[in-house]
């Protein structure tokens, strides 16, 4: 799938978040955005998801517009910055709402073997993240937006997480944006940073430095 959003314009009382964003993604490819803090990373992904109202956007997929909020045509997965599953949910249940195979869970987390009959507030906050992050990209659609999947998760996980991604782009588009700008780039096949309301495609990694995003120091 080509997924497209375009002209995006976000207002909070007056003040200008989004003007004029423009974002690609597609299947077999994955797509980061990068960008300070309070850029609108985390309004962007909403207003993709359809949870967040803009004054303006277009989206296409596959050139063909949507006018409906895309979370009720069934095509978007959504992780978004904070927990999302209840707190007294039973693992194992919740696995079997989202209709993901707990046994292929396992297989490839045999540290969360004794967490199958626990209720998701027992499990550290990383440990959390990681299972919600792995039913979003488990779960039936062709787009799948993660707003920070890399936050407060060890390196070794983050590597099967990437190997996941990786995986699951192969059949669907992937939207991701995080602060560790490393992993951002080591995996993204594509980057957008977002500044001053607008997206800028980087060509050059060094770009990132030229808008001042990062400096050189740090890379
Ligand atoms: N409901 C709201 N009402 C008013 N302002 C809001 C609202 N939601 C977000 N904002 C503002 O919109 C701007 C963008 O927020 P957003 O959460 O998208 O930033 P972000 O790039 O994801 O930041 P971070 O990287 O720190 O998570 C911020 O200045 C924020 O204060």
């Amino acid at each position: 799938m080509v997924f497209e959003i375009d002209n995006v314009e976000l207002y909070f009382n007056k003040k200008t978040i989004l003007n004029g964003v423009y974002l690609k993604a597609q299947t077999n490819t994955i797509t980061g955005i990068l960008g300070r803090n309070g850029c609108g990373k985390s309004c962007l992904l909403s207003i993709i998801f359809g949870s967040l109202s803009s004054k303006y956007a277009l989206i296409r997929i596959n050139n063909k517009p949507i006018t409906k909020a895309l979370y009720l045509t069934n095509q978007v997965a959504y992780l978004p910055q904070f927990y999302f599953t209840p707190n007294q949910i039973n693992i194992n249940k919740l696995f079997k709402l989202y209709k993901v195979s707990w046994k292929d869970f396992e297989a490839k987390f045999p540290e969360f073997k004794t967490y199958k009959s626990k209720t998701i507030n027992y499990l550290s906050g990383g440990e959390r993240r990681v299972i919600e992050i792995y039913l979003i990209l488990n779960t039936p659609s062709n787009l799948v937006l993660l707003d920070e999947p890399f936050s407060n998760i060890s390196p070794i996980y983050i590597e099967k997480i990437k190997q996941i991604i990786k995986r699951v782009n192969k059949t669907k588009a992937i939207v991701l944006t995080d602060h560790s700008y490393n992993e951002v780039i080591d995996i993204a096949d594509q980057i957008y940073l977002l500044k001053n309301g607008c997206t800028k495609l980087i060509n050059h990694i060094k770009e990132l430095e030229s808008y001042n995003y990062l400096s050189f120091g740090t890379l």
